[in-house]
């Protein structure tokens, strides 16, 4: 008899096929339907399929007294109840490794666009201006990139700057012996040096609010910060109010505070680049999460114990 799985997060019908070769599915998404699920099968349930910004509440973990494994589906698991996971003896997993060239890519289109103003010029092109009428935008090569974060994504992030001819310098919670790049022991300080700061640390009370009005007047008129760690991390009043005041340059987000809608008071602005969450999200990163995903379930259910722990 194949384990049951909940799977509470969008999964494509062709994955869930994948899936359902392993494991009896219950899928559901919409509130209800997931309190309904919970309500009928909570105790068949052994498995959970989720994501950090969907995340597991305690309630939903004590409605599945059976529940031996959470896997989220990316990196991210801000929204998983994980102590109280743990309390229960859960055993909790992640994509760790699966999205993060993908990311990266990602940040360097929001950057892209961003700092070249792609946007606003093709909207410009297509209305038939040319070029005399616009600002020139800056290049890249010899830019100062600050990266919050040196893990799997930033270290993508890094290779990526460098191949543009950009310094690199970072922040993380330590100094990395495997990492040349220049370490600064907080974001107050690498904003000052950065001319271009992104953002590639977990969301949760640590980092909550890091990037504040403080940290973009620090970065300044000329500055840019890129989003594709979560919205948590960034400050959105403050920095609504820097780029109205243009104390910093632009913006390009990819993460919000409000998800799944980005919020009012950004939506005005030609200096920032919006894309709704997708930087985790091609072909490739979505069939390695999922994979990641049997690798780490099957393992478990094998005995061998799974790939990519949580780390405690
Ligand atoms: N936009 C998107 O679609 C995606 C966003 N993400 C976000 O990016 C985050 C990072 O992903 P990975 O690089 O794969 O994870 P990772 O665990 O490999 O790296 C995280 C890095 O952040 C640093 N860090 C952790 N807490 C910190 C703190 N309080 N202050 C400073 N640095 C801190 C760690 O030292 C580590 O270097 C994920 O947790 C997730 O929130 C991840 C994948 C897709
Ligand atoms: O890997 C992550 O943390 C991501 O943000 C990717 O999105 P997901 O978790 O698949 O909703």
């Amino acid at each position: 008899m194949k384990p049951i799985l909940f799977i509470r997060t969008l999964v494509s019908e062709a994955h869930r096929a994948r899936i359902a070769e392993h494991f009896d599915v219950l899928y559901a998404t919409s509130a209800e339907d997931i309190a309904r699920t919970l309500a009928e099968s909570g105790p068949r349930i052994r498995a959970v399929l989720t994501t950090g910004l969907m995340g597991l509440t305690a309630a939903q973990i004590d409605a599945m007294p059976n529940l031996e494994v959470v896997c989220a589906l990316g990196v991210g698991y801000e929204n998983i109840d994980v102590a109280h996971a743990r309390q229960r003896g859960i055993v909790l997993a992640n994509g760790a490794g699966t999205n993060d060239a993908c990311v990266a890519d990602h940040a360097f289109a929001l950057l892209l666009a961003t700092v070249r103003k792609v946007l606003p010029l093709d909207r410009h092109t297509r209305e038939g201006g040319w070029r005399a009428t616009v600002d020139m935008p800056p290049g890249l090569t010899g830019k100062r990139l600050g990266i919050l974060g040196l893990g799997a994504i930033g270290r993508q992030i890094a290779r990526r700057a460098t191949a543009f001819d950009m310094e690199v310098g970072y922040h993380s919670r330590r100094a990395r012996d495997d990492a040349a790049y220049p370490y600064f022991s907080d974001i107050l300080s690498l904003a000052q040096w950065s001319d271009i700061l992104v953002l590639a640390a977990p969301g949760g009370p640590a980092t909550h609010h890091m990037v504040n009005a403080q940290v973009l007047d620090a970065l300044g008129p000329q500055g840019y910060v890129i989003n594709v760690a979560r919205g948590s991390v960034i400050d959105t009043e403050a920095l609504a109010s820097a780029l109205r005041e243009r104390r910093i340059a632009g913006a390009g987000l990819d993460v919000y505070e409000s998800e799944p809608d980005a919020p009012e008071t950004l939506l005005g602005f030609d200096t920032l680049v919006l894309t709704p969450h997708v930087g985790g999200w091609s072909p490739e990163a979505v069939n390695n999460s999922v994979q990641r995903f049997l690798d780490n379930t099957l393992g478990h259910f094998a005995g061998r114990g799974v790939v990519s722990a949580i780390p405690a």
